[in-house]
């Protein structure tokens, strides 16, 4: 088992990572020595490995426990209340801890919960799908708003993040395709060489052995906790973990949340920006390579032909990034470079248009 730590301003915590890292748990629990504690989940994951779970951590202490329906439609103000509420009639103080079990979707929820509950109270990351090595790192915790992913959150850093390996075992293969999109992310922005051993190593998600599993989780994991803890509340350089996100986020909210995954929506939105960073920057990247990947893999790689550019457009004026009207796009000066740059509401939709005409054979 590996560990990692993040470092943030005001909290340092640490990533456990590997077969078995379950085994942190209780002594973390120990430590924080909680009144009482609150285990969220999902359906799915309550299901395979909810009662493990309870097994150990009611052993230890008063535990209770709320299953949420999976799916993005569970990052909602709906269940955001229903949550509290919960947490209320159980009883829970400023001592109880919560634990966020699941992927993105528990972890983003559940996070913010805990970090408005009584003004915070302690929770800690227990991930479940490979995307969530991205979302349970960092403490960027949200609920969606039918204008836009993540609308409404926090900064809210969890009190240690134990990621065991073992789960991901039944992850259904889209998942972890999803999840695989934000570790590609994770390479192009910050590491040529892991982004040669993706490209070199994994073409087929199916046939994955746990060694190139790992060695993507912690290289993924390394350069998130990296970035975040030069910039926690995403003054600057956090923008780079955007990248392919701009678009990604309107293209998830216009299909209507859980209808297209997050990590596809998001593969279609690094495409772009990689075809982008081609228009604007000296140095060339290999679009068409990365494309034939990305479609080997299975990654949808154009826009859904029903979403109109102009409602596109509209979703990536309200992006967190966008200031005074720019829209702000992470782009790539070469692989494992960032650089960025911003477009009026007009420019993005006519670059968006005479991309997806491209996409679509046409010749402008
Ligand atoms: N906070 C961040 O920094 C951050 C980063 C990236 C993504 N996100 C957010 O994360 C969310 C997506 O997360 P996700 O892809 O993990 O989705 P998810 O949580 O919906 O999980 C995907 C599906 O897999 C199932 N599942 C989970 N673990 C399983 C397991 N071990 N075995 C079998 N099935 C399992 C779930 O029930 C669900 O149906 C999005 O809302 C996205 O915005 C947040
Ligand atoms: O941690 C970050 O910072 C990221 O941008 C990671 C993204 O993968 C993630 O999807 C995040 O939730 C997006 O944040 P948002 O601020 O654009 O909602
Ligand atoms: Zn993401």
């Amino acid at each position: 088992m590996k560990s990692i730590l993040v470092k943030t301003t005001d909290s340092i915590y640490p990533v456990y990572v590997g077969d078995n890292a379950i085994k942190e748990l209780s002594p973390l629990l120990l430590e924080l020595n909680p009144s009482k504690v609150l285990i969220v989940t999902d359906n799915n994951v309550d299901e395979r490995y909810g009662s493990d779970l309870v097994k150990i951590v009611s052993k230890q202490f008063p535990t209770c426990k709320f299953v949420v329906k999976n799916g993005e439609s569970s990052k909602s103000f709906e269940l955001f209340y229903e949550l509290q509420s919960f947490a209320l009639k159980q009883g829970l103080d400023r001592k109880s801890v919560i634990l966020a079990f699941g992927g993105g979707v528990v972890g983003d929820l559940t996070g913010f919960v805990a970090a408005t509950f009584m003004r915070g109270v302690p929770y800690i990351q227990i991930p479940t799908t490979l995307l969530a090595h991205d979302s349970a790192v960092g403490g960027k915790v949200a609920i969606n708003h039918p204008e836009g992913k993540n609308m409404i959150g926090a900064f809210y850093q969890p009190k240690a993040v134990v990621y065991d390996s073992k789960f991901l075992n039944s992850l259904p293969d889209e998942e972890l395709r999803s999840g695989f999109a934000e570790v590609i992310k994770h390479s192009l922005i910050r590491s040529e060489p892991f982004y040669h051993f993706l490209y070199n190593d994994v073409s087929d998600l199916r046939d994955l052995s746990s060694e190139k599993l790992e060695t993507m989780i912690l290289e993924g994991i390394k350069i998130k906790a990296d970035v975040v803890s030069h910039d926690e509340r995403e003054l600057g350089l956090r923008e780079i973990l955007n990248f392919g996100h701009t678009l990604g986020h309107a293209i998830e909210a216009e299909a209507g949340y859980g209808r297209m995954s997050h990590g596809d929506c998001v593969a279609i939105g690094m495409l772009f920006a990689i075809w982008l960073s081609n228009k604007f920057q000296v140095n060339k990247l290999p679009y068409e390579e990365i494309k034939i990947w990305f479609e080997k893999i299975g990654f949808p790689t154009s826009i859904p032909a029903e979403q109109s550019t102009e409602e596109l457009v509209n979703k990536m004026t309200k992006d967190k990034k966008t200031k005074s009207n720019q829209i702000k796009m992470i782009l790539l000066q070469e692989i494992g470079v960032t650089t960025s740059d911003t477009f009026t509401k007009d420019e993005l939709h006519s670059l968006l248009e005479e991309w997806r005409g491209l996409e679509r054979g046409e010749k402008i």
